[in-house]
């Protein structure tokens, strides 16, 4: 919805970079280098909620104190203030209006910060942060700034509190915390939430006042991911924030591209496995794992050209999504895929399989120079077993026999056959 950026900067070449920036993070720049026409520009669009942000220089030739700072503030439009220079006096001057941050202009890496700035201002709107003080005014503070860039933030009084926010609330990626909590002290709570949450899937922030050097490290050495002293300065705290959320985004995002086919966004092999050993320690006596693989796919690619095979693995495993949403499924390499359903009878299991193999046969795929179908041979195991592995090397088997068998048809292992007679056909 929100779509655009307002940006009132000093000058065509700055307009420019900024609305560079925009552009790269999808968004549309909507400029101008002068309050008036800044003025005029916003007043053509519908209301401030379809701006994003501002980013508004301190000084425009028509406004040279921040009066186009005022004018997006009061707008109600989140504003990123810029400055030429990093000068102290005219920081006090953009801090004490109501902007979400500021950049000085001043090198190429204030420019980054930026471009990560705007990313993140829609990327927080889903992104939660609990704060954990008894502290009145620290809380306040610690809320505002972050309601700033658009976090969700909620505020505990406890480490017990916390808790059960963390577990109502799977999208918090920080919690920061004070040390002098009512059930316990911040290093204990660190401590404690580390026993359920690795750095890597929660970054935690200890604060605390004082003078004692020690607190940094008692907090880090206890599981923290960073320490800020209070009261701290505004920037810090948000740079810091930024850069632990961040960090935790970067692992996600890296444990999602490894868990991914690339080409079909399924899950792939490794991850199949994973889902399959961690959800279902103790498989159930009524499960079933199918193996799907494209006829003569071999042929289509020959025919039509690799890209348009693509098309078709695309294709399928948009069908296997629809059609299966509640199972473990994957692609499982070239053009064969795994389901395993854990809690269904072999006779259910086929019974579906037997339906997709015909919503398979019908489906019409569209390539770029022609229209074609494709079939699909699968081999379904329901085998009583704890290993994964038995259980795919006797659906193979039973896909090696649709293959050879014609092709295009499901063949389920006999119902009620032990492990041990299925084993002795292999
Ligand atoms: N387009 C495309 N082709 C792939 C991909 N991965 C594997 N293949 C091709 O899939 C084809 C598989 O061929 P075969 O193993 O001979 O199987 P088939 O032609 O489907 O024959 P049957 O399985 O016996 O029906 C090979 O040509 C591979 O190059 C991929 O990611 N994209």
């Amino acid at each position: 919805m929100q779509q655009h950026v307002l940006i009132l900067e000093n000058g065509e070449g700055n307009l420019e970079l900024i609305a560079k920036l925009v552009r790269r993070a999808g968004l549309t720049p909507v400029g101008a280098t002068s309050l008036t026409e800044g003025k005029a520009r916003f007043s053509q669009k519908d209301a401030p909620e379809t701006f994003l942000c501002a980013i508004v220089a301190y000084s425009l030739p028509d406004a040279r104190k921040g009066e186009a700072i005022d004018f997006t503030v009061k707008s109600f439009i989140p504003t990123i203030a810029t400055t030429e220079s990093l000068d102290s006096a005219i920081r006090d001057k953009v801090l004490e209006r109501d902007v979400v941050d500021y950049i000085p202009k001043e090198n190429s890496q204030n420019y980054d910060y930026l471009n990560r700035l705007i990313g993140r201002l829609e990327k927080n709107k889903s992104t939660g942060v609990i704060v954990v003080s008894t502290n009145r005014v620290l809380r306040t503070k610690t809320v505002s700034l972050l309601q700033r860039h658009n976090f969700i933030a909620f505020e505990c009084l406890t480490a017990t509190d916390a808790m059960q926010c963390l577990s109502e609330h799977n999208n918090v990626r920080l919690v920061i915390t004070d040390n002098t909590l009512p059930d316990m002290t911040g290093t204990h709570f660190v401590s404690s939430l580390r026993k359920a949450f690795s750095k890597e899937q929660l970054a935690i922030m200890g604060v605390a006042g004082g003078k004692g050097m020690l607190m940094s490290a008692h907090f880090i050495k206890s599981g923290a991911n960073d320490f800020l002293r209070v009261p701290y300065c505004h920037e810090e705290f948000l740079c810091r924030v930024m850069q632990n959320v961040e960090y935790i985004e970067s692992v996600e995002e890296i444990r999602r591209v490894a868990n991914t086919d690339y080409l079909t966004g399924l899950p792939n092999r490794r991850h199949f496995f994973y889902m399959v050993t961690v959800q279902h320690q103790k498989l159930l006596e009524n499960h079933a794992l199918a193996l799907i693989d494209l006829d003569f796919f071999k042929s289509i690619n020959d025919t039509h050209g690799h890209d348009a095979g693509d098309i078709v693995l695309k294709a399928i495993a948009a069908l296997i999504e629809f059609y299966f949403p509640d199972e473990i499924i994957s692609r499982f390499g070239g053009e064969e895929f795994c389901i395993y359903m854990p809690s269904i009878t072999l006779e259910n299991a086929c019974k579906r399989l037997e339906d997709f193999r015909k919503v398979v046969e019908a489906e019409v795929i569209q390539l770029p120079k022609t229209d074609i179908k494709v079939t699909c041979s699968i081999g379904v195991s329901g085998t009583h077993t704890q290993r994964v592995d038995k259980l795919l090397s006797l659906a193979d088997k039973q896909l090696y026999a649709a293959k050879h068998d014609g092709r295009n048809q499901v063949k389920c292992e006999a119902p009620g056959a032990s492990y041990q007679e299925q084993a002795s056909l292999l």
